[in-house]
This record gives structure tokens, C-alpha cells and sequence, in this order.
């Protein structure tokens, strides 16, 4: 199949990580087709917390790295580079677990993966082998952040903002900010910055045709 390269795509909540990596994605899809680049969510690594309550899953830290299996990630990664497909678990945000059901991602030239926490794990930083940062101003996300979790993640407004207080805006400053450092290309304005977004096209086109 050929070496396999792993592309991070790491920020702040909200930030414009899911929509930038899906339009690189979708792009690159359609222009080559899409077996050779598959995308996994650091989100879908939040721990299972089916054996909590509803209530007690609500008291959880998800800004925090001991939210993640980070572990399971790492290994998925390495057996995607290997050559062997994965079972990636899906996530609710609605139940703040995992559901039963996974999806199959297959090995990839090209793997893409996108979350708030990547370049913060100095094991799994040691796996990527391009990381990206976006670099949207916070106010920018947290306004993009109310807007999606009322309409997508079933959130009210004092949920959101007594979260983002005690959670989302503490973890930005201890562990996703610092993080920026480990970045090779820091993207300004979030998912839709085209120049960014063409930029790591043609890198993933120069690799495909390696
Ligand atoms: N440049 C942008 N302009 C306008 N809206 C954006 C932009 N980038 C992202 N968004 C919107 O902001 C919200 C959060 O973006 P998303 O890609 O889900 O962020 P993340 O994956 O970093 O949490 C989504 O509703 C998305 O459509
Ligand atoms: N049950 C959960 C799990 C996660 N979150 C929040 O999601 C954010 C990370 O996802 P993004 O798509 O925004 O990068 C993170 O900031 C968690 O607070 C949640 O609210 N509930």
C-alpha cells in the first residue's frame, strides 16, 4: 500500500477542526476517490461511561485528558499505519457515552485525525507525522460552540456557559494552548480559511503520487 502518513488537525473546542478536516476530506474525495485517506475523531475516544448514571456522567471533566483512552487511539493508529482496518467507537454527546455500535475505518495512505487533546499526548504526537493547530480566537469559538451544542449536542445556554467556566476554558489555557508549540502549520479563522485548506491538499496529493 505504501507508507501510511498521519495528519493531526488539533484546537480548541469549536475551533473549526471537524469542518476543516471534512472538507479536506470530501475534497480530496471526490477529485481521487476515497480509498486512500480515511478520517478518525479524537471525540470518539471519550471513555465509555455506560456504567454511570446519567447524572453522574453530566459531573464528568470532557476537557480533561483522562477523559480520552488515548490509548486505544494510539493503538488504532499503529494498526492503521500497519496496514489492518479498526474498529473506531462512536460517540453521543447526548448520552456522554459511547454507543454499541463502532465504525470500520481501513488503512489509508493518508489518515487524518481531528481533536482538541492530540498534540498534547506526547505518545500520541509521536505518531503524527504533520500537525496542524487552529488558531480561532476563543470568543470566535465560544460563540461558534453555543450555536452547535443547542442545535447539534441538545445543550441550554447555562449548560454551556457554566461548563465552559469551569471546564472548557481552563483546559484551553493548561493543555491546548501549550500545545500550539507542537504544531507544523498554525491555521488562522477556522475551517473555512481556503488557502490553509488548499495547502494541505496539494501536501496530501504530493504524498498520494509518492
Ligand atoms: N470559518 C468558519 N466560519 C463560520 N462557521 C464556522 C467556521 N469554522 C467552523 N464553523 C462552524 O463552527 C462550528 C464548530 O466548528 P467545528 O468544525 O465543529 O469545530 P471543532 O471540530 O473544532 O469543534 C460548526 O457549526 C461549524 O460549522
Ligand atoms: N459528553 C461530552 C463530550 C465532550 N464534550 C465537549 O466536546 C468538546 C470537544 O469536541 P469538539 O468537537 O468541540 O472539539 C470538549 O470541549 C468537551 O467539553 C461535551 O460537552 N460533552
Amino acid at each position: 500500500m505504501g507508507k501510511t502518513t498521519i495528519i493531526a488537525i488539533a484546537g480548541a473546542s469549536a475551533s473549526g477542526k471537524s469542518l476543516f478536516a471534512s472538507t479536506v476530506y470530501q475534497e480530496l474525495v471526490a477529485e481521487l476517490g476515497g480509498e486512500r485517506i480515511s478520517v478518525l475523531q479524537e471525540d470518539a475516544y471519550y471513555r465509555d461511561q455506560s456504567h454511570l448514571s446519567f447524572e453522574q456522567r453530566q459531573l464528568t471533566n470532557y476537557d480533561h485528558p483522562a477523559a480520552f483512552e488515548h490509548g486505544l487511539l494510539s493503538e488504532h493508529l499503529q494498526l492503521l499505519r500497519s496496514g489492518q482496518s479498526v474498529e473506531m467507537p462512536q460517540y453521543s454527546y447526548q448520552e456522554h457515552t459511547r454507543l454499541e455500535k463502532s465504525i470500520t475505518v481501513s488503512p489509508a495512505r493518508v489518515i487524518l485525525v481531528e481533536g482538541i487533546l492530540l498534540l498534547s499526548d506526547e505518545s500520541l504526537r509521536e505518531q503524527f507525522d504533520i500537525s496542524v493547530f487552529m488558531d480561532t480566537p476563543l470568543d470566535t469559538c465560544l460563540l461558534r460552540r453555543i450555536n452547535r451544542d443547542m442545535e447539534l449536542r441538545g445543550r441550554s445556554l447555562a449548560s454551556i456557559t457554566e461548563q465552559y467556566e469551569n471546564y472548557v476554558r481552563p483546559a484551553f489555557f493548561d493543555f491546548i494552548f501549550p500545545s500550539k508549540q507542537h504544531a507544523d502549520l498554525v491555521v488562522t479563522r477556522g475551517g473555512q480559511n481556503e488557502i490553509a485548506i488548499d495547502i494541505i491538499k496539494a501536501k496530501i496529493r504530493q504524498l498520494l503520487a509518492e
